[in-house]
């Protein structure tokens, strides 16, 4: 589908979630240093053509300015014409689009995500057990045990999609970059979000439950 072809409206109300949901996530300190990138998917799917509304690279992301997003091709490459540089971390929100045909998805690093990519990084997964919140990721097994992959953590971001390819699990709405942060997804902006929270909850949980065991 052609860019022209998505409409306004759908479009405006991208970049409105994207806006209210990048203002609720600062507020929290979820943008330290101008880290994270949000995007939401816009128009129709198939895993060739799609465009989503991106946070530009590098943006102190506890502003609101006219020059906070922009739409990019399934490819990576603006949509339009503009001087706005997307994400440098696009080429992994293309992946994951491609693979779930998912609506939105959202990266933060803070220190609980970091710390438990590097507690469990020789199992290459993060082991959560029988936590309530496992539920707010649709599966509701009693005493549900999942694993949340964790992926090398490359300056070179090409380089770290294949292994968000080989490693991507379609139960888990997320996949943890090493010492970096997490990607969650969801069919839209509202369950992005949930996903989001409920891996934050997880990880600070898994942490402290480490702590307590030793
Ligand atoms: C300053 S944090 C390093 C880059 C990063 O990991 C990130 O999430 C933000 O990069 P962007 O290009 O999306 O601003
Ligand atoms: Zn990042």
């Amino acid at each position: 589908m052609s860019f022209a072809h998505i409409s306004l409206e759908a479009k405006q109300k991208a970049l409105a979630e994207l806006t209210e949901v990048k203002s609720l996530f600062a507020s929290r300190g979820w943008f330290q240093g101008t880290s994270g990138n949000l995007s939401i998917r816009v128009g129709d799917f198939t895993p060739e053509d799609f465009h989503f509304a991106i946070t530009a690279s590098g943006k102190d992301k506890s502003l609101s300015t006219p020059e906070d997003f922009l739409f990019v091709d399934q490819t990576g490459q603006p949509s339009e014409l503009t001087k706005l540089k997307p994400s440098a971390e696009t080429l992994i929100h293309c992946e994951i689009y491609k693979q779930t045909g998912c609506g939105a998805i959202f990266h933060v690093h803070t220190v609980f995500n970091n710390l438990v990519s590097e507690l469990f990084w020789e199992r290459k997964s993060i082991p959560v057990d029988g936590v309530e919140l496992i539920k707010a990721f649709n599966i509701w097994d009693e005493e549900a045990h999942i694993d949340i992959p964790i992926v090398s953590n490359f300056a070179h971001i090409p380089s770290i999609v294949p292994e968000v390819t080989e490693r991507l699990d379609k139960r888990i709405p997320g996949i943890m970059l090493r010492k970096h942060g997490i990607y969650a997804w969801g069919a839209n902006a509202f369950e992005a979000k949930r996903h989001l929270e409920a891996f934050e909850f997880l990880f600070e949980y898994v942490y402290r439950w480490e702590l307590l065991k030793r």
